[in-house]
């Protein structure tokens, strides 16, 4: 009972901290968590992993921020360390203007003291628990008691869409549904800050699309602050205000959807969202060559020296098939153009066709509604706007074109 009163005192202090804190000139919202060099490692058969290498990350009041990468990047770790789940090995946290870690000063608040709601991917209903039972139990764990308890858990339950489930147990629910009660959980104590850890990965394909509105409009009605984890680039950029791309423990990206989808700041970041066409070139006397052939198009690669090798990056929406006729006849529309050889044609599902086309010693892909003049085994061209091609030097960093915009 003590320890009941003492959180929900404690929640009441960093409210009023949180509200009071002064809005930045700027009128940004202000920061409402944040990791300062933060870092975690492991123990595993003698040697050490380290999941999450001194991250940097702020997140404003209200902003909904996903954060994308491949299993084992350190995605679960980062949010755990947030939670209070997992102690970090060094760095600082903190929620709500309050530091709730901080490995020099010996400062570690617990989980339940930090004001946060979580969500998993495995649900985590209590299975003996009815509904309005698992959605009541952290109110009473906060000390919010009778009338007030009751009405909480219907308004909750309404607001998820899930008010005639009241009454039934985890077990006779749907993945959807037992999803939405754990979100009705999670939001009933009006956090400031949900942690949602793969939230949609166990739901089949219609119904993750149709949670990922739900969540929004959640978000916007409710106002709640939230990181997000996923795997799944399609979440990410549909859900994030912003979306912080890790890799191997560390921040590779942090960017609005479209700058992170426009503009992937490295190869990693641009093979991750789905940029499947690759070239590596040589560029000499503002010319790129490649063994197969050259690369038109472009008479400028910012930041590339002479003799210099450049990988030049396409999506296959983006590319457009054509018949290879002399430079001369041809419309010039400032594209990027690439030679090859069609090695294959697929229609696929909604009309479109796959090509599968031979640059080279590599192959390039393309997604377009008609075949226009092109057959199996014609020479032809790639034609890519030159806005959507990407150049990254050797070492990995995103060059431009004139005429692209500024690296
Ligand atoms: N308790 C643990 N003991 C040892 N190693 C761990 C532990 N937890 C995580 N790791 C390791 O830390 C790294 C990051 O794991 P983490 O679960 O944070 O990745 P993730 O990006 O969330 O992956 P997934 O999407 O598969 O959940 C991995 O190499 C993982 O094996």
């Amino acid at each position: 009972m003590t320890t009941d009163v003492t959180i929900a005192n404690e929640i009441e202090r960093t409210r009023d901290m949180a509200s009071s804190e002064v809005r930045p000139e700027t009128g940004e919202a202000p920061i409402e968590a944040s990791v300062e060099d933060l870092s975690k490692s492991f123990i595993s058969k003698r040697r050490d992993v380290h999941a999450v290498r001194s991250i940097d990350l702020s997140i404003r009041k209200g902003e909904y921020v996903v954060v994308l990468g491949p299993s084992g990047c350190g995605k679960s770790t980062l949010m755990r360390c947030v939670a209070g789940l997992e102690r970090p090995t060094g760095g600082r946290v903190r929620l709500h203007g309050r530091t709730v870690f901080d490995q020099s000063a010996g400062v570690d608040v617990k989980p339940e003291a930090r004001n946060v709601g979580m969500v998993f991917q495995n649900y985590a209903l209590w299975p003996h628990m009815s509904v309005e039972a698992n959605v009541a139990y952290p109110l009473k764990r906060r000390g919010v008691r009778g009338q007030e308890r009751t009405q909480r858990v219907a308004e909750v339950l309404e607001t998820v869409e899930c008010s005639p489930l009241a009454k039934r147990l985890p077990a006779e629910l749907s993945g959807g549904q037992q999803q939405r009660v754990a979100l009705a959980r999670a939001l009933a104590s009006r956090p400031s800050l949900m942690l949602l850890d793969e939230p949609l990965s166990n739901l089949d394909a219609l119904l993750r699309v149709s949670l990922r509105s739900e969540l929004l409009r959640l978000h916007r009605e409710l106002g709640f602050t939230a990181l997000h984890i996923t795997h799944d680039q399609a979440e990410a950029l549909e859900m994030g205000d912003r979306v912080v791309l890790m890799r191997e423990g560390e921040i590779e990206q942090s960017g609005t959807p479209d700058e992170v989808y426009t503009r992937p700041a490295s190869p990693y970041a641009a093979t991750f969202l789905g940029v499947r066409n690759k070239l590596t070139a040589t560029l000499k006397n503002g010319q790129i060559t490649h063994d197969g052939g050259w690369v038109g198009g472009v008479d400028d690669v910012v930041g590339a020296a002479d003799g210099s090798s450049v990988r030049v990056f396409a999506r296959p929406r983006d590319v457009r098939v054509v018949p290879a006729t002399p430079i001369a006849e041809r419309a010039s529309h400032g594209d990027v153009e690439i030679e090859g050889r069609v090695a294959q044609i697929v229609l696929s599902e909604g009309g479109t066709h796959q090509f599968i086309v031979e640059v080279g010693e590599t192959q390039w892909f393309a997604e377009q509604g008609d075949v226009s003049d092109v057959r199996l085994g014609d020479e032809v061209i790639l034609s890519v706007p030159r806005a959507s091609v990407l150049f990254y030097d050797t070492e990995g960093s995103l060059l431009s074109t004139a005429g692209v915009g500024a690296r």
